[in-house]
C-alpha cells in the first residue's frame, strides 16, 4: 500500500476546520478554560499540605494534625472531582453541539453539488467519510478539549509550583525537553503515516463491503464470487495489517513519552537526594516538589499520550475539509420564484460533457398543455436534453426558459415542484408502495394517492398485493416486477398535480394495450400537465401533439406521420 503523506505534522486546512465549529463558542471556551485554570490550581493548597505533613506535622511530633490534614487533602480531592464532571458536562455540550453542525454542513454540502458531482464521485467513499471521519472530530474534539485543554493548564499550574520549589533541579530536567522534542516529531511522523495508511485501509473495507451488498446479483450473474472473496479478503487483511500497525505506533509513541519522563523523576530523585543529604533543601520541600513533578509527569503523560489521537482526527478533518469545500456545484443558485404554467423552452442550447459535444444549438418549445415527443438513436442525447429542462446541468451556450423565465434566476427546487419526472432508471427506497409514492408530497391522502395510481394503471395491481399500499417494496423496488415499478414512477409524478411530466422511456415494460391505456389518461389527467416524452415506441409517439427528432446534435420537428420517425433505438 502507498505510504502516507509527507513530514508535515500540522495541516493548516483542519486547523481552520476545527476553528470554524469552535468559533461561535468561544465565549464558552474561554469560561470552560478558566474554570479548567481553576480547577488545576486545586493541586496547589494538595501541595501545601504535603509539605505541612512533612515539614512539621511528622518532624514537631504534631500526630493530631495529620487526620484533620489527610481530611483537608480528601476534601480537596472531592472538590476537584466534583469540578472534573461539571467541566465534563460543559465540554460534552460543546462537543455534541461542534460535531452535530458539521454533520449537517456535510449533508448540506450534498444538496449543492450538481448531479455530475454524484455521477463522477466514489460515493462509498463519499459515505464513509461523512459517517467515519465526523465521528474521529467527535474523538478528536473530546480529546482537546476534555483531557489536553486542562492538561495543558495543570502542567502551566505545576511547572508554575516546581520553579518556586526549586528551579535547578527543573533545569536539570528540562535537559531532557530538546530529547522529547525531537522523539515525539519523529514518532508523530511515523505515526501520521500509518494514520493514514489505516484510515485508506477502513475506506476501501468499507467501498467493499457495500459492493458486495449492493451488487450481489452482479457478482452471481458473472460468477464472480470467488474473485470477491480474495478481493475482500485482501481488504480486510490490509485493514488488519494497517490497523495492527497504528495501534503499535502509538504504543510507541506512548512509550518513548512515558520513559522520558520517568527518567525525569530519576533525576529529581538523585539530584533532589543529594540537594537534601546536603541539606539545600529540606524533606517537605522535596516530597512536595516529588509528588508535584509527579503529577506534572502525569499531565506531559496525558498531552503526549493524546497526539496520535489528535493526529487521527485531523487526517479525517482534512478529508472533511475537501468533502466540505471541493466539487462542482449545482448550476443554477437563482432565488426568483414564478407561477409556473407548465411551459418549457430551449434556446440555441449546446451541451458538451467534457469536450465530448451531444447537444448543438438546439431549439424546442414545449408549450403549456402540449404532449411533445422526442425520438432518435441511442446515445443521441435525449435523457441529456431532458436533464437541461429539468435542470439537473445548464447548456454551456444558448438558455432554458420556464414560462418566459430565465433558469438563472428560477430557484430550481421550487420550480421542480411544478414538475413530474419519470427518469429511465426509477428511483425507489426500501419502504411501503406509499411511502413510496407520497415521498415529496406527504400531506397527499390515501385517496389522492389512489387516484394517480388509477391515471397510471397502478391501482388494480397495488390493491391485489398482500398488504395493498401498505406493502413493501424491498431496496429500489427489487419486490415488484418492471413494469409495477414503471407504473409506480408514473403514479409519483402525477401524485403533485405537475405542470410539466416529462417521461423518459416510460413504457418499455408496458404492452402495447397498456401503452395505448396509459397515454389516453394521460392525455385526459384534469388541468393537463404539458408533457415531455423520450420514447421509441409508436404507440407513445401517435399520441404527440408536436414530435422532434434528435440526431448528431441537432434537434429537428418532424411529422408524427412521416417516416422521418425512425422509433428504433438504433436510428
Ligand atoms: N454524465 C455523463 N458524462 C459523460 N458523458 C455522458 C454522460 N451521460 C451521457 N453521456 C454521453 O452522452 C451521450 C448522450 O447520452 P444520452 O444518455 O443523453 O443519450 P440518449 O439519447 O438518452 O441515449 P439512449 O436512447 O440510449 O437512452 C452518449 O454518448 C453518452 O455516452
Amino acid at each position: 500500500m502507498k505510504r502516507g503523506p509527507g513530514p508535515d505534522l500540522i495541516d493548516r486546512h483542519a486547523v481552520r476546520l476545527f476553528a470554524h465549529y469552535y468559533r461561535s463558542r468561544r465565549v464558552r471556551l474561554l469560561f470552560y478554560a478558566l474554570a479548567a485554570a481553576l480547577q488545576s490550581l486545586l493541586v496547589l493548597p494538595i501541595l501545601y499540605l504535603i509539605r505541612l505533613v512533612f515539614d512539621q506535622a511528622i518532624p514537631e511530633g504534631k500526630a493530631d494534625w495529620l487526620p484533620l490534614l489527610g481530611g483537608a487533602i480528601v476534601l480537596i480531592r472531592l472538590l476537584h472531582s466534583g469540578m472534573a464532571l461539571w467541566l465534563r458536562g460543559i465540554v460534552l455540550d460543546m462537543v455534541k453541539g461542534a460535531v452535530q453542525a458539521l454533520r449537517q454542513d456535510l449533508l448540506d454540502r450534498l444538496y449543492v453539488l450538481s448531479r455530475e458531482h454524484f455521477n463522477h464521485a466514489d460515493l462509498d467513499r463519499m459515505h464513509t467519510r461523512i459517517v467515519l471521519d465526523s465521528e474521529r472530530f467527535d474523538t478528536l474534539s473530546n480529546r482537546l478539549l476534555s483531557s489536553l485543554l486542562p492538561a495543558v493548564f495543570a502542567s502551566a499550574a505545576l511547572l508554575g509550583v516546581v520553579l518556586i520549589l526549586n528551579w535547578r533541579l527543573v533545569a536539570m530536567t528540562a535537559l531532557l525537553l530538546p530529547v522529547l522534542a525531537w522523539t515525539s516529531r519523529r514518532a508523530g511522523a511515523r505515526v501520521k503515516a500509518d494514520v493514514h495508511d489505516c484510515q485508506q485501509a477502513m475506506e476501501q473495507f468499507s467501498k467493499g463491503a457495500r459492493f458486495t451488498l449492493r451488487q450481489m446479483d452482479l457478482i452471481r450473474l458473472q460468477a464472480c464470487e470467488a474473485r470477491e472473496k480474495i478481493v475482500q479478503r485482501q481488504y480486510i487483511q490490509a485493514l488488519s495489517a494497517s490497523s495492527r500497525r497504528m495501534a503499535m505506533s502509538f504504543a510507541l509513541h506512548g512509550q518513548i513519552q512515558r520513559n522520558l519522563t520517568g527518567w525525569a523523576g530519576i533525576i529529581i530523585l538523585v539530584a533532589g537526594g543529594t540537594a537534601v543529604a546536603q541539606g539545600g533543601m529540606t524533606l517537605g520541600d522535596l516530597m512536595s516538589f516529588y509528588v508535584a513533578a509527579g503529577l506534572l509527569n502525569g499531565q506531559v503523560d496525558a498531552l503526549a499520550g493524546g497526539i496520535p489521537e489528535l493526529i487521527a482526527g485531523q487526517e479525517a478533518l482534512t478529508k472533511l475539509h475537501g468533502l466540505l469545500s471541493e466539487g462542482e456545484e449545482q448550476p443554477y443558485p437563482g432565488r426568483r420564484r414564478i407561477a409556473f404554467d407548465g411551459g418549457v423552452s430551449l434556446r440555441g442550447a449546446s451541451f458538451a460533457y467534457d469536450g465530448h459535444s451531444v447537444l448543438r444549438s438546439v431549439d424546442l418549445e414545449i408549450p403549456p398543455g402540449a404532449c411533445v415527443a422526442i425520438v432518435g438513436p441511442n446515445g443521441a442525447g435525449k435523457t441529456t436534453l431532458l436533464g437541461l429542462v429539468v435542470g439537473f446541468c445548464r447548456p454551456q451556450a444558448g438558455s432554458v426558459y420556464a414560462s418566459g423565465v430565465a433558469y438563472d434566476e428560477l430557484d430550481m427546487p421550487a420550480l421542480r415542484q411544478g414538475m413530474g419526472v419519470v427518469m429511465q432508471q426509477q428511483s425507489f427506497f426500501a419502504g411501503t408502495v406509499l411511502d413510496n409514492l407520497r415521498y415529496g408530497h406527504p400531506e397527499a391522502d390515501l385517496e389522492a394517492v389512489r387516484a394517480a395510481a388509477r391515471l397510471a394503471l397502478a391501482d388494480d395491481f397495488v390493491a391485489a398485493l398482500p398488504q395493498g399500499y401498505d406493502t413493501e417494496m424491498g431496496e429500489g423496488g427489487a419486490l415488484l416486477s418492471g413494469g409495477e415499478r414503471q407504473r409506480l414512477a408514473i403514479a409519483r409524478a402525477l401524485l403533485g398535480g405537475p405542470k410539466l411530466l416529462i417521461l423518459d422511456e416510460p413504457t418499455n415494460h408496458l404492452d402495447a394495450e397498456a401503452i395505448a391505456r396509459l397515454m389516453d389518461n394521460l392525455l385526459r389527467v384534469p388541468n393537463r400537465p404539458a408533457i415531455l416524452i423520450i420514447s421509441h415506441d409508436p404507440g407513445v409517439v401517435a399520441f404527440a401533439d408536436r414530435v422532434y427528432r434528435l440526431e448528431q446534435g441537432r434537434l429537428r420537428r418532424v411529422s408524427p406521420l412521416h417516416d422521418e420517425i425512425t422509433l428504433s433505438p438504433h436510428g
